[in-house]
């Protein structure tokens, strides 16, 4: 499955653990291949509500990082 340890994702985040899953899909902790950093990766449901509410989410924190 998408979520086993090993799997690449986006060609640069490599799976090590499954972290838990909430409302709107799983989340994983990854290597970051390119930054060499570990990161929360968090895979959307494969549905456009979800997709769209995510997305929505991300641009609300952005707004507060950058306020
Ligand atoms: N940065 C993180 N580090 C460690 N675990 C995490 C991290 N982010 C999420 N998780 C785990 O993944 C689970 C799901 O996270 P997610 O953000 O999708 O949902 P939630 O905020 O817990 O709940 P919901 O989205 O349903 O309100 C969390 O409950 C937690 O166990």
């Amino acid at each position: 499955a998408a979520l086993d340890a090993g799997t690449l994702l986006a060609s640069r985040y490599e799976v090590q653990a499954f972290l838990g899953e909430g409302t709107f899909g799983k989340v994983a902790k990854c290597a970051d291949t390119v930054t060499n950093t570990k990161v929360a990766i968090k895979i959307i449901k494969d549905d456009p509500f979800f997709t769209e509410q995510a997305l929505e989410e991300v641009e609300h924190k952005l707004f507060i990082y950058q306020n």
